[in-house]
């Protein structure tokens, strides 16, 4: 599991850290941990590094003055270096002096009419441009002058501590950002580097060590991590029977719509053992598709289970309404995905069916969101915690970073850093995973922070093969270039098993796991 720090909390740290170790010290370990992956990737991209150029594109800030001590660090092993300042007078004065000391090139960038041809030559030509534009105190889309300048970079970025353009809280990017191969950050991850846009636009993340750690307290979320996963999945124990393990109950689809119904049982039954009821006027097709699930037609007739899957496929009309209220008024923890939501969103009075001290997860994507909360997720973060305290729920936030709140103020993040899963029908499986894991006994909040990793990681097996995808932002994977072809729903499905002994391999350190059988 790694931490995630709000910018604000990350400058709280760095001034008490500032109290212990003078800042240009702390300046200095972070260049020097830019200057690093930059001569890494030289070397990995031309087989050396004397002899190469690297061009800095240089704010005002400290993210320039990074930029300008990593550029001097460079210049020492025999890179050819050349500063474009965006904003001349007030560059880092000390950055700017190690620089020329150093025998770096400083040109301007240009004025306010537009970017200088020496400064747009010098980012066309860099074997490599390192972006110090801006990075924990940006605010806003790009100024004009920087947007210029970056749509002229033509090699590979590593960008200081965040690609600029992108908001350092959430991700967002509002006009022009930088696309990084690389972000080299300081002491912990921002939150842009694991959610949405920024997530793409940060590439491989790398997390330099300045000394903040004793300072940083509690993260403000967290992304789980295949090892974390794995160590939780559940799994039968020497003693275990079918029942030990948790039974789940599904209540989806219809009869002439029977396929949400297959897909949500299909979730439950590949993600762990014990046993999986539905409940539905589906019951015949998923009993002959899953001989293994116990299926009746009403939540009344289910017999007795530790967790509900509902939503998919129920409707919204009365009927949908009462399978949902008899599920609420059953007293077990819930996950209530799709049909589920719309309905608790229109009609307020089901919530009452609820008993308070049982879990409920809710599991929406934006428009589903919009319509329990009035309007559409922006800082999915603050947002997701907010209408997870106010219905008293966990609330998955689903989208390429899924965002997982609970009421209690814990949240997970996975960046998916692929769209795999983004397929129909992958919500109910999703839907029946998180519901099995439930009840297996897992905390709620943990089941859907273990099913959507497995689950994102099963759509990339079966889209590109069980060949682990180069490692993305903080770790996620990307499939960015990778072979793959599209699935649907039931090739994820069959490539959940895969995912799990994938994860599971990883807590327990043994082999990876072996081709998934199809
Ligand atoms: N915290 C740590 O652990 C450590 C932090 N360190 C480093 O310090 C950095 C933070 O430095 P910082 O506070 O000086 O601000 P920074 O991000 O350089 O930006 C300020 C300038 O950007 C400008 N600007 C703003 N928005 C903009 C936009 N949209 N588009 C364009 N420009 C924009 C704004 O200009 P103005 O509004 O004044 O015109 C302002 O002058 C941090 O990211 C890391 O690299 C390390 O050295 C040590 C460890
Ligand atoms: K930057």
């Amino acid at each position: 599991m790694r931490g995630v720090w709000t910018p604000e909390r990350i400058r709280a740290a760095e001034q008490r850290l500032f109290d212990t170790v003078p800042e240009p010290v702390v300046m200095r370990r972070a260049a020097n941990g830019v200057a690093l992956h930059v001569r890494r990737l030289l070397g990995r991209r031309s087989g050396r590094v004397a002899g190469r150029h690297v061009t800095l594109l240089v704010g005002a800030g400290n993210n320039g003055g990074d930029a300008l001590w990593a550029g001097a660090l460079l210049r020492r092993r025999g890179v050819g270096v050349t500063a474009v300042l965006l904003a001349p007078d007030r560059t880092h004065p000390e950055g700017l002096r190690a620089l020329r000391a150093a025998g770096g090139r400083v040109v301007p960038a240009g004025t306010e009419s537009g970017l200088a041809p020496e400064a747009a030559e010098a980012l066309r030509r860099g074997d490599v441009v390192v972006d110090g534009v801006v990075g924990l105190s940006a605010r806003g889309g790009l100024r004009p002058l920087a947007a210029e300048a970056v749509a002229h970079i033509a090699g590979p970025v590593v960008a200081v501590d965040l690609p600029s353009g992108v908001d350092p809280v959430t991700g967002a990017v509002d006009g022009v950002a930088v696309s990084a191969e690389l972000t080299v950050t300081f002491g912990c991850l921002r939150p842009c580097h694991v959610l949405g846009e920024g997530a793409r636009r940060s590439g491989r993340v790398r997390v330099v060590d300045i000394g903040l750690d004793p300072w940083l307290e509690a993260p403000d979320f967290s992304v789980p991590e295949a090892v974390d996963v794995g160590g939780l999945w559940p799994v039968p124990d020497r003693e275990d029977d079918k029942y030990t393990q948790g039974v789940l109950g599904v209540a989806a689809g219809s009869a002439s719509f029977p396929g949400a119904a297959m897909l949500t049982a299909a979730g439950a039954v590949r993600a762990a053992s014990g046993m999986v009821r539905y409940a539905g006027p589906a019951a015949d097709a998923v009993r002959e598709r899953w001989p293994e699930v116990v299926a009746t037609g009403s939540v009344g007739d289910a017999g007795r289970v530790q967790a509900w899957s509902v939503g998919p496929g129920i409707g919204t009309g009365g009927s949908g309404r009462e399978v949902l209220a008899a599920v609420l008024e059953a007293g077990r923890p819930v996950v209530a995905d799709a049909d589920a939501i719309t309905l608790l969103a229109s009609d307020t009075t089901l919530w009452d069916a609820r008993d308070p001290d049982v879990p409920v997860v809710l599991t929406p994507h934006d428009g589903e969101f919009a319509r329990l909360t009035g309007s559409a997720p922006r800082d999915r973060v603050a947002e997701a915690v907010r209408a997870a305290r106010r219905y008293d729920v966990v609330l998955l936030l689903k989208g390429n970073s899924t965002v997982v709140a609970a009421p209690d103020g814990r949240v997970l993040v996975h960046p998916c850093g692929q769209s795999w899963p983004a397929t129909a029908g992958s919500g109910d499986v999703l839907t029946g995973m998180i519901g099995k894991l439930m009840a297996a006994g897992l905390d709620p909040l943990w089941a859907c922070g273990c099913a959507v990793l497995v689950h994102a990681r099963a759509a990339e097996i079966a889209a590109t093969g069980p060949e682990p995808a180069p490692a993305g932002a903080a770790g996620a994977r990307s499939s960015s270039g990778a072979v793959g072809a599209p699935i649907g729903a039931s090739a994820l499905v069959e490539a959940v098993p895969a995912a799990v002994r994938e994860t599971r391999a990883a807590a327990l350190g043994g082999p990876r796991a072996p081709r998934p059988s199809r």
